[in-house]
């Protein structure tokens, strides 16, 4: 890489820049920031900022072992994200490693071959009249969750939560509704032991450049063998009802629809149990939680936003018209796509707080990328964020929340904008995200309005995904 003028920061012995990596980050999130300002990459990569300034774009640096090129020009990522590299690039060792014990071979982990068929099953449950099945889940989930804040709000002088919490719960409802329906009570046992999993996976991660850490693992393989032993159950019960009904779907799930596409490739009697159940951790996984961060995110803004909070308030009123009465009817894909306000506002909160900060990619084979050779091995590092809040590409006011921006399509979005990544492998799920968000902020907005808490304490940190450490805490106002 030297040879063609590409350099980075020394390396040490096994650890590579870790240290130089995990102290800078724990010297910018000691505290929290002095006011709520969405100039954050200061904060979650200094690394990047000092390197990149230093060293160029792109530069190379060392996650322990594994060497990772940062590149940020968005054309060449368009084109290294593209089906022209689809088979020579994927998941490297130390990710594969990192959460096998968690999400095991699931279409997220995959590579190559077996990442194509998988994706192939996987694609048509999020789409089309599938992806419209799921609406009316979302709005009894909904509904559910307005229910209890209404309560909440009720008993409480100071009408002050913590929505964090909220959307958290009320997506993971609705992950396990449309994902195992008629299993909906063992699923969310299931998710619980799956929580408890990946917090201790994201532990022994850390831990993974010391040769040999990877054999010294105790606490996460009881709580794994549970997860594993209750999900098998649940899919070798729901295979069996299918054989009985003579090979048709029993119920109008995930799992379900997962079940039938697999089965048209495999006989139901020979299809593979282990592989099944690392597919639906994956979705709960790659699912959950980032949709949650990103009506949490939403909320924060809106919260310190009335302008944009009354404007999107006022094109739901317009197009759902009398409130008292939406139903789950009311949310056709025509009316959704009616809501171009909360899309613009989601789609500004997606670029200044993205769920997804870094896309990472290992070239499984030599290939070359625009002017450079990018040789078998090494890691290309897309660092979302920064280019989010890059002002070259977004302007002067690129820190600031401004939907109005998204009026106007003058940036090309697969580019610049790359919160769900881009081309053949980006997420599978967007659509159904993007619906549920909608869904949840329509009624959520419908039923309240809100401010940002005296005791909100802006500390985005990145642990897996970008969050706000404290939570967001918002007074809420009941509108009926
Ligand atoms: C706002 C919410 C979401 C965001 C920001 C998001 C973001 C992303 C990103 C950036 C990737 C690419 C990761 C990479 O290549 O390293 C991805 C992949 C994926 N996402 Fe999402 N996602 C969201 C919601 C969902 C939902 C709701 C589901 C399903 C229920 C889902 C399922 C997946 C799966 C299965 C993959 C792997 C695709 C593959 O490798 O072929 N995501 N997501």
């Amino acid at each position: 890489m030297n040879e063609q003028g590409i350099y980075g920061p020394p390396r040490r012995f096994l650890i590579g820049n870790l240290l130089d990596i995990s102290s800078m980050v724990s010297k910018s999130t000691k505290s929290d920031m002095s006011d709520i300002n969405h100039d954050i990459l200061p904060r979650l990569y200094p690394y990047y900022l000092k390197w990149s300034e230093r060293y160029g774009d792109p530069f190379l640096f060392w996650n322990s072992s594994e060497p990772r090129l940062c590149l940020t020009d968005t054309d060449m990522i368009k084109e290294f994200l593209s089906s022209k590299f689809i088979h020579t690039t994927g998941r490297s060792w130390l990710q594969k490693e990192g959460s096998k014990q968690f999400i095991g071979r699931g279409v997220l982990m995959a590579n190559g071959q077996e990442w194509q068929s998988q994706r192939h099953v996987i694609s048509p449950i999020f789409m089309g009249e599938k992806l419209k099945s799921y609406t009316e889940k979302i709005v009894e989930c909904t509904k559910r969750m307005l229910q209890s804040l209404h309560d909440v709000v009720k008993s409480l002088p100071e009408k002050e939560v913590e929505i964090g919490g909220y959307m958290t719960e009320v997506t993971g409802d609705i992950i396990a509704h449309i994902g195992f329906g008629s299993s909906y009570n063992e699923a969310k046992k299931i998710f619980e032991l799956l929580n408890e999993l990946q917090s201790f996976t994201a532990k022994s991660t850390k831990n993974l450049w010391f040769p040999g850490s990877r054999f010294f693992r105790s606490e996460d393989s009881r709580v794994k063998d549970e997860v594993n032993s209750s999900l098998s159950k649940m899919i070798n019960d729901r295979i069996m009802s299918m054989r009985e009904a003579g090979g048709s779907q029993t119920s109008n799930d995930l799992l379900g629809s997962l079940l039938l596409s697999q089965s048209l490739t495999s006989p139901l009697h020979s299809i593979d149990t282990q592989l099944v159940m690392d597919e639906c951790k994956t979705i709960y996984f790659a699912g959950h939680e980032t949709t949650a961060l990103i009506l949490t995110w939403v909320i924060m803004l809106l919260a310190t936003n009335p302008y944009w909070q009354t404007k999107a308030r006022a094109q739901i009123f317009s197009v759902f018209g009398d409130l008292s009465k939406i139903t789950d009817s009311s949310f056709t894909s025509d009316n959704i796509s009616k809501l171009s306000l909360l899309h613009m506002i989601i789609n500004e909160t997606l670029r200044l707080y993205p769920s997804v900060v870094i896309i990472p990619r290992i070239a499984l084979e030599d290939m070359t990328l625009g002017d450079l050779h990018i040789p078998k091995g090494l890691s290309i590092w897309i660092p979302v964020l920064a280019i989010h809040h890059n002002k070259e590409i977004w302007g002067d006011d690129a820190h600031e929340f401004n939907p109005g921006r998204w009026t106007t399509k003058t940036y090309s979005q697969t580019k610049n904008f790359l919160p769900f990544s881009a081309g053949p492998r980006n997420c599978v799920g967007q659509g159904l995200a993007m619906m549920e968000a909608k869904i949840i902020l329509a009624l959520l907005l419908s039923d309240f309005s809100f401010a940002i808490s005296k005791t909100y304490r802006h500390a985005p940190v990145n642990v897996i995904s970008l969050k706000p450490k404290h939570g967001v805490t918002i007074d809420l106002t009941p509108l009926r």
